[in-house]
């Protein structure tokens, strides 16, 4: 069969955003899946998710928004648009904003009314489906007869739906064997969900270990004798950058293993270093040995997924620790406190109140008995945090004044809502460096769909994790809400706008506040 065409994958998007029910979202990806070729699919998949795999395109809004005469008919095939927007990605230098135009001009020009409305979605990143990832794991279970669970595991593993994929649909089910987990293969880190309290996470989890948060950088540990790895969160590697890691993990009691921690700068007196300056280490402009001389970090785990080529995913949280505390000694692994129910609730609470008074941020609460969720958002593992904090996305930004003239400064931020667009939920030009503002307005000009004077409207990508006080009722803004005080804490570029909160959360953490 030919390629698909764009016409379709533009109705499929329209549809899955439309319909609120699940299992018809899972059949309609599962009938597309079924008529893609293999190859096809690990192209469509971004699409349909109305992401760019080519990432920005510098189009300013002149060129997006001149009218085109559309083609009568669709002929246009996702494999087309794909290579001519790789195209339109790598034009620079001089003549580049006619060349662009150009481009755009002959995509456009070959798609129909709606395939033009599509793309201009697409490039503008109006067209977003947040939970498209999940919904399509089991469309391609349904599709293959694969059973919806290995696919998610498959998925975890690879670290990339697109290629499990192309093996499922290309070989069958019995391609899911290929995704072992695999030392030197790094997988999607679990992740937490917020609770209020310590209290209200040892209610829902039972016998669990009360852990510290530390407010550092996740890395996945991966060592095969005498090669050792280090992998973000968003599985970028980063070996060269921390070689105090490799140190330490070459004097760890094994030879084979995969470990979960977080790497972090103490002072003096073992108190944490401000977030800012451990991130600086994984900066990509900076001089490695300089960076460690003046900031070094340590290392400290809290979970071993592999050792000794044994998978220890599946297992109870609590025999995953025993290996690890067999494997790594204690000053390497995070402080925790055990509980065995609701009845040591105190005694979580004074281990979350000394962890706070150490400089560290909250704590996370884990069931003993949980596996390993890669990937996922498990309800097993719970944090706390006394300050909370949002992870909105940047819409828009207007022009500073006074000392900030020539700067992009009040930032417009936006929650996610259910169909996976954004609802405004305030500003903010607080909490802001001199750094961070030139670094904005670099990086939001980057991202701009239009300019004028007054303000900047950006692609809805940029993730900025924000401080506030409360939520007040307001009829300016589309949720009915608006933050009280609200103030950048920092940027979170290791998060894609699919992980922002939600309207839905917020409005759920805030029940004394109806829109
Ligand atoms: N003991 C710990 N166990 C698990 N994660 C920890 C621990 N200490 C610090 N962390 C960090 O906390 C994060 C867990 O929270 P979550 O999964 O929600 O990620 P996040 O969205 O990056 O969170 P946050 O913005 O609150 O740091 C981990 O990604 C990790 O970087």
């Amino acid at each position: 069969m030919d390629c698909m065409l764009l016409t379709r994958i533009a109705q499929v998007s329209q549809e899955v955003a439309a319909t609120s029910a699940r299992s018809r979202k899972v059949a309609l990806l599962a009938e597309l899946f079924r008529d893609a070729e293999a190859a096809d699919v690990p192209i469509v998949i971004p699409y349909l998710a109305g992401r760019l795999p080519q990432g920005r395109i510098g189009l300013g809004w002149k060129v997006l928004s001149r009218p085109v005469t559309p083609a009568d008919g669709p002929t246009l095939t996702v494999a087309e648009v794909d290579a001519l927007l790789s195209t339109l990605a790598k034009v620079s230098g001089a003549g580049s904003q006619a060349e662009r135009a150009r481009l755009v001009g002959e995509l456009m020009g070959s798609a129909t009314k709606d395939e033009q409305r599509f793309l201009f979605g697409l490039i503008t990143g109006e067209v977003r489906q947040g939970a498209l990832d999940a919904v399509a794991v089991e469309g391609l279970a349904e599709a293959t007869g694969a059973p919806a669970a290995d696919v998610r595991r498959a998925v975890m593993l690879a670290g990339s739906l697109q290629t499990v994929a192309e093996a499922l649909l290309g070989d069958g089910p019995g391609a899911l064997d290929r995704f072992r987990l695999t030392v030197g293969r790094p997988v999607l880190p679990m992740l937490a969900h917020s609770a209020a309290s310590v209290s209200e996470a040892v209610d829902k989890l039972g016998a669990c270990a009360v852990e510290e948060k530390l407010d550092g950088i996740r890395v996945q540990l991966h060592r095969d004798g005498d090669t050792v790895r280090i992998y973000t969160r968003t599985l970028d590697d980063i070996t060269d950058r921390l070689p105090e890691l490799t140190t330490a993990a070459m004097q760890l009691r094994g030879e084979r293993f995969i470990l979960d921690g977080e790497v972090i700068a103490f002072d003096e007196a073992g108190r944490p270093r401000s977030f800012q300056e451990t991130a600086g280490r994984v900066g990509k402009r900076v001089d490695v040995a300089t960076a460690a001389h003046a900031v070094p970090v340590s290392p400290v785990f809290f979970d071993a997924l592999s050792v000794d080529d044994r998978d220890l995913l599946d297992l109870p949280f609590a025999e995953r620790h025993a290996e690890l505390a067999r494997l790594v000694p204690e000053p390497m692994r995070v402080r925790r406190t055990l509980v065995t129910g609701p009845q040591d609730a105190r005694q979580a609470e004074d281990f979350l109140a000394r962890t706070l008074e150490r400089g560290h941020e909250g704590v996370v609460v884990k069931a003993l008995d949980a596996a390993y969720s890669a990937g996922r958002r498990g309800a097993s593992w719970l944090k706390v945090k006394p300050v909370h904090t949002l992870d909105l996305v940047v819409l828009a930004a207007e022009w500073g004044h006074g000392r900030r003239t020539g700067k992009l400064s009040n930032l417009h931020l936006g929650a996610r809502t259910a169909d996976g667009s954004f609802a405004m939920l305030g500003k903010t030009f607080k909490g802001m460096t001199d750094a961070m503002l030139t670094w904005q307005t670099k990086r939001l000009r980057e991202l701009a769909v239009e300019e004028s004077e007054y303000m900047v409207t950006v692609r809805p990508e940029l993730v900025v994790e924000i401080a506030y006080d409360g939520l007040q009722r307001s009829t300016r803004y589309p949720a009915g809400v608006t933050l009280r005080f609200a103030r950048v804490v920092r940027y979170r570029e290791d998060k894609r706008p699919e992980e922002a909160d939600t309207v839905e959360t917020l409005l759920a953490a805030h029940p004394e506040v109806k829109p």
